[in-house]
């Protein structure tokens, strides 16, 4: 087995070559990083805090599964400067080999009122959740394309399907995921490297648990509506996806409706994928309506219900 893995993302090959995570010290990419190690890929973690890269490398090396393994940690922030990316990324090269699969999955959430949200966090979502994405990508793209060969993995969300109450920051930087990876596959079909942009539920992580301390009731009831995953579940599934070469990687039936609703033009992967959309679009557009009829009325409701006990205060 050959290897390499770069950055916040994983990036990961048909039978696991080598692979870098973006993100890979905590929650989704984490557990990416741990299915893909455990299919014999070499590792590449890239985050910031060099403590909890070096946890996480301790965790993901219980599941070797043969001696010549490695996962390198690589602290650095992936939205800052185009430079010192490309850099780091090169050293992980040169030390593991070409990466296979890049897995892009650093990544922040913010959830709040428009109006509430400061106004400096729409630009900083923007910047890891996006620019984070683009600048490890370029970084590989170049000898992905010289190889013919390579898998690139955007952890995008179900916020980036639908905007939701709440993601008015966030949701905007998961959409551009989509129309990164869109464009990008269209160029880099014909050197033979897929794009998989994968759109998980709530999905229970620290960085989950660190948005549910200032998260709108409105969006907890809502969000509630596709429930909780699991993260290693997550990864099974996005993993498994981004070695297959599909472009679409959903978790869940929700998770499954959403993106046959929201397949647009995005590309096809295969004969029975689109005729699943043909066939289904009209009756999950028609269940979709529902949904939005019950959100919307879960917005009213707290809207009302705020009112009623702001008055009440008054009059205390
Ligand atoms: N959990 C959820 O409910 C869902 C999450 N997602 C997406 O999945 C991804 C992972 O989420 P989750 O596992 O919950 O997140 P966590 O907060 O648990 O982990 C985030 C990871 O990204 C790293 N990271 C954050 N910012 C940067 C940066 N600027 N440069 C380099 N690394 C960075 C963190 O390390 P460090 O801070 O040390 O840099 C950490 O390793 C995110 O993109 C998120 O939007 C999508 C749908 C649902
Ligand atoms: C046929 C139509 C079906 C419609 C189903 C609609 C389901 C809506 C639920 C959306 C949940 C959004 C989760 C965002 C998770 C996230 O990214 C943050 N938690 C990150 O921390």
């Amino acid at each position: 087995i050959m290897s390499t893995a770069i950055q916040t993302s994983i990036l990961y090959i048909p039978k696991t070559h080598s692979q870098t995570v973006t993100g890979g010290s905590s929650g989704i990419g984490k557990c990416i990083a741990v299915e893909c190690y455990r299919q014999g890929a070499f590792i590449t973690l890239v985050a910031r805090d060099e403590d909890k890269l070096l946890q996480a490398k301790k965790e993901v090396e219980k599941f070797a599964i043969n001696d010549k393994q490695v996962v390198l940690c690589i602290s650095v922030d992936v939205s800052s400067d185009y430079s010192q990316v490309e850099n780091v990324i090169k050293q992980a090269q040169e030390k593991l080999g070409p990466v296979d699969m890049l897995v892009n999955c650093a990544g922040t959430s913010i959830s709040g009122k428009f109006e509430e949200v400061e106004v400096d966090r729409f630009k900083k979502l923007m910047e890891v959740n996006y620019l984070g994405s683009v600048y490890p990508t370029r970084a590989v793209i170049t000898t992905m394309k010289e190889r013919r060969m390579g898998r690139i993995m955007f952890v995008s969300s179900q916020a980036g399907q639908i905007g939701l109450f709440g993601y008015t920051a966030y949701s905007p930087s998961k959409f551009a995921l989509r129309g990164l990876a869109e464009s990008l596959q269209m160029e880099i079909k014909p050197y033979n490297i897929y794009v998989t942009v994968a759109y998980p539920p709530d999905t229970d992580t620290p960085g989950l648990a660190e948005e549910n301390k200032t998260k709108p009731l409105e969006t907890r009831l809502i969000s509630e509506t596709s429930g909780v995953c699991q993260p290693d579940q997550v990864a099974k599934i996005v993993v498994r996806d981004a070695v297959q070469g599909n472009f679409n990687s959903s978790v869940g039936p929700d998770g499954y409706m959403l993106s046959a609703l929201t397949c647009g033009m995005s590309p096809v992967t295969s004969i029975t994928e689109g005729l699943q959309q043909i066939v289904t679009m009209g009756l999950f557009r028609t269940i979709a309506l529902f949904y939005l009829g019950s959100f919307d009325s879960i917005v009213r409701r707290c809207m009302i219900q705020r009112e009623q006990s702001k008055t009440a205060d008054k009059r205390e």
